[in-house]
């Protein structure tokens, strides 16, 4: 395989040739994306279950060589004038803007470092602290909920405008920014930042070091192939320890990471930092630190630790980054200039993350965090953006942050606000203006952009255009989350997020009739803004079911109800989102007669049901010749099958992986309709899965726990008993991980017994991982319990 570098250079060769023979219009269209797909050689992200999915993502290239492949096409001749007219200009654009995400464990200090990062770019005049005696709140956690619980339940958008000093000189960079909330039960929140942001800010308690939340987000940050830099906050902490923090995210993450500063200073003593690339003390001054001094007198307690440490730094790049292993191995010592650009590549390529610290709430060296952003995380010309363009089979284009370009911009999140619908667009190419008129690539609907804001929060600021590479938000726009829009020139989609599944559901009804209304207009409204948010209605009960990600999820919402809407709600005990599927394959043949009196009904189906392998979606497909069933028939069976996909044959929760081939049937001249080929489908369907071998499928967790090393003998037993299959121990001087799959039915109230077996220092974090089958006695149970409430209903 060659390089990519290499490709880029024959087609920088091939270019003149291209165009003449694109001129005569033979070029096979692709074959350069083509080219460079295969050049980066990219391995399908391991959480992705559909190629399609991580198409719409990108690798990390340069913007020379997307402009230069991407114009090779025949048909983008035409765009290829203006890119090369515009490069200069939009290069220069591009390079001071930055959509960065902050990311991190549960009360590691996000939102306190966002509101530090606000106030020194002048965003927000005044600090105001998470749980703060002011009562304010932080900026970023606008909801009531979440300043009384002090956490962040939804992600929030601000942007603010950074002036970086360097060398005396000032550069102004423009932050599209996004505070995600750590708790696992949001993750939506994270999974959809980090879908269209650019890079990512991973912060650490300087204490705690790598926690079992750190690894999920950088599992995300992983699936989207985001580069971060990490921030040790907390260094003010009693125990503070960064070079802990550093070496876990080495050995538990598993990502090259050394420091970029030391600190000057610890615990109650810390008071500012040394560069290790240009050798300086950096102190923060001012009532809350807004202004920096920095000076060449590092102190002298310090020195030989900012020397080890910078040595160090070398040796780290040197295993990530070919020039300054050259450079290493010649025995020479890089120059600062050296040493930051390596740091630039070995980040953007996602081999590296370089680590800053502080303390966001001693209002200490926030800033050079700043600078980080700025100087090691992507502009967004330097990562790949895909789209599939529909009008040559989906194939892969690259989306090129280019204003003069035809836009191109995703739908990522979807919120209600008092003027109607908001929705959070970041624009991939082209740019959005007030007045235009765009097409959702799903509903080809055209619709008029009557109002673009910039979010700061809750706040907004009217603007009128949004340029390529930036995020923003929309009113008006009736759309989905996830949704492409596009000028109407292009038949581009960009592919959607990864939705993990909801695990945990409960019954939920108003107290008082009065309120349905209201509580039907929350319920529509929560799940078009979280698609892990569902509901349903129960038929045989007639109940409406919610699910979510976890208890929190799900109680969050029903608090919302009571707080947004008014409707104070009753909710049953929750429970596990099982599924039910089937193993083998079935033919069937069933007919619905009934004669009574007057017209009949009359249906007939033949074919088989079968798993679709991989536990994918269900599936329904016809196969009839000869027209034995009517299209309109056809259409009715198809309904029938959703229907009973809806609510399982063994224990009334969904049906997952099920095929069902019609391919014959008979129809009654005078006795068929739809209603009766939809119900003898649904009959067919009950029989086919109980001659399947139907199992019943339980959730399986990802779950990754930690505490200090003492603690491990009490933890495997309390997950032995819980027949969890452990995966991996990862042992350090003072605290162990242990990942490890757990059922979710066996996790029920594990978070006090793990208080109780580690005197409160352990910690753990669940995600979904897979359906697997229930164990048989579970099975057994959960239909026994299944058919005794339906005997139970049908006597009442
Ligand atoms: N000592 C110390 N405490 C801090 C520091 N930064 C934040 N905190 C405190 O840590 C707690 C959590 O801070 P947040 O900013 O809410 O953390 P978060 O990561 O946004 O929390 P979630 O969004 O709920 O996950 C608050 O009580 C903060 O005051 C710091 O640098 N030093």
């Amino acid at each position: 395989m060659q390089s990519h570098g290499t490709l880029v250079a024959q087609l920088r060769y091939l270019r003149p040739r291209l165009r003449t023979v694109a001129g005569a219009k033979s070029l096979p269209s692709n074959r350069c994306q083509c080219i460079s797909l295969a050049a980066q050689n990219r391995p399908r992200p391991q959480h992705f279950p559909l190629d399609r999915r991580w198409q719409g993502r990108r690798a990390q290239s340069g913007a020379a060589a997307t402009v230069l492949e991407q114009a090779a096409e025949p048909e983008n001749l035409a765009q290829e004038t203006i890119i090369d007219n515009l490069a200069p200009q939009e290069a220069a654009r591009l390079s001071r803007v930055r959509n960065i995400g902050i990311a991190a464990h549960i009360d590691s200090g996000k939102t306190t470092a966002t509101e530090r990062v606000l106030y020194y770019t002048g965003r927000i005049k005044s600090i105001h602290e998470v749980r703060g005696k002011d009562a304010v709140g932080a900026k970023m956690d606008s909801m009531d909920l979440e300043r009384e619980k002090g956490i962040t339940i939804q992600s929030a958008a601000t942007f603010c405008d950074w002036l970086k000093t360097e060398n005396g000189k000032e550069e102004k960079y423009h932050i599209n920014l996004i505070d995600t909330p750590g708790h696992i039960d949001f993750t939506i929140e994270v999974e959809r930042a980090l879908r269209v942001l650019d890079g990512a800010v991973m912060i650490l308690c300087a204490v705690s070091g790598v926690q079992s939340q750190t690894i999920t987000v950088d599992r995300q940050m992983r699936r989207y192939n985001v580069p971060r830099i990490s921030f040790v906050n907390k260094m003010d902490r009693m125990g503070a320890n960064p070079f802990k923090a550093i070496d876990q995210i080495n050995h538990k993450l598993k990502i090259h990471a050394a420091a970029m500063q030391v600190p000057i200073g610890m615990e109650d003593e810390f008071k500012g930092v040394v560069d290790l690339i240009r050798m300086k003390a950096i102190y923060n001054e001012g009532l809350k630190g807004e202004s920096i001094r920095e000076t060449d007198e590092i102190p002298k307690d310090v020195q030989q630790l900012a020397a080890e440490r910078r040595k160090k730094l070398i040796e780290t790049l040197a295993d990530v980054d070919d020039e300054i292993a050259e450079l290493f191995l010649e025995e020479k010592t890089p120059a600062a200039e050296q040493i930051k650009a390596a740091v630039r590549r070995a980040t953007i390529s996602l081999k590296f993350t370089p680590v800053f610290m502080g303390s966001a709430l001693a209002d200490t060296s926030v800033q050079p965090m700043l600078d980080g952003v700025c100087d090691y995380l992507p502009n967004p010309s330097e990562v790949e953006n895909l789209a599939l363009d529909r009008r040559r089979e989906e194939a892969p284009v690259k989306l090129v942050s280019y204003n003069s370009l035809p836009f191109v911009g995703l739908a990522f999140k979807l919120e209600e606000s008092n003027f109607g619908q908001l929705t959070y667009i970041r624009v991939y190419q082209g740019s959005l203006r007030k007045g235009l008129n765009v097409y959702n690539a799903r509903t080809n609907k055209k619709v008029k952009v009557p109002r673009i804001v910039r979010m700061h929060s809750n706040e907004m600021e009217e603007v009128s255009e949004i340029g390529a590479g930036e995020i923003c938000a929309v009113f008006g726009i009736d759309c989905a989350s996830g949704d492409t829009f596009t000028d109407g020139t292009l038949g581009y989609t960009m592919t959607s997020m990864f939705v993990p599944e909801p695990v945990i559901s409960l019954s939920i009804k108003p107290k008082d009739n009065k309120d349905l209304q209201n509580f039907s207009k929350a319920m529509s409204r929560f799940q078009r803004e979280d698609p892990t948010f569902r509901v349903h209605v129960d038929l045989e009960s007639n109940e409406t079911i919610i699910s979510g990600m976890g208890e929190l999820h799900l109680d969050i919402y029903v608090e919302r109800m009571r707080r947004e809407y008014r409707v104070a709600c009753e909710t049953g005990q929750p429970q596990v989102a099982y599924r039910e599927t089937l193993t083998q394959r079935v033919p069937f043949d069933h007919t619905l007669k009934k004669q009574t009196g007057g017209a009949g009904d009359f249906a007939r189906v033949m074919g088989w049901m079968e798993p679709t392998g991989a536990l994918e979606a269900n599936q329904f497909s016809e196969e009839v010749k000869g027209g034995n069933i009517s299209e309109k028939y056809l259409l009715a069976c198809d309904k029938g099958f959703q229907a009973s996909c809806e609510k399982g044959p063994l224990i009334g929760h969904r049906v997952l992986g099920a095929k069902m081939v019609v391919n014959d049937g008979a129809t009654h001249m005078t006795d068929s309709s739809e209603m009766a080929f939809k119900t003898a489908t649904q009959q067919a369907f009950r029989k086919a899965f109980a001659m399947a071998k139907p199992q019943i499928l339980e959730p399986l967790m990802k779950t990754t726990i930690t505490a200090p090393n003492e603690f491990q003998g009490n933890i495997v037993g309390l997950l032995n008993k819980r027949n969890a299959v452990i995966s991996e121990t990862d042992i350090g001087p003072e605290d162990f991980t242990l990942y490890a799959d757990c059922s979710l039915n066996s996790m029920f109230g594990f978070s006090t017994q793990l208080r109780a077996a580690t005197q409160g220092k352990g910690e753990f974090s669940m995600e979904f991982s897979h359906y697997n089958p229930a164990p048989m006695q579970l099975q057994k149970e959960l239909i026994a319990k299944h058919e005794k409430y339906l005997a139970d209903k049908n006597k009442k």
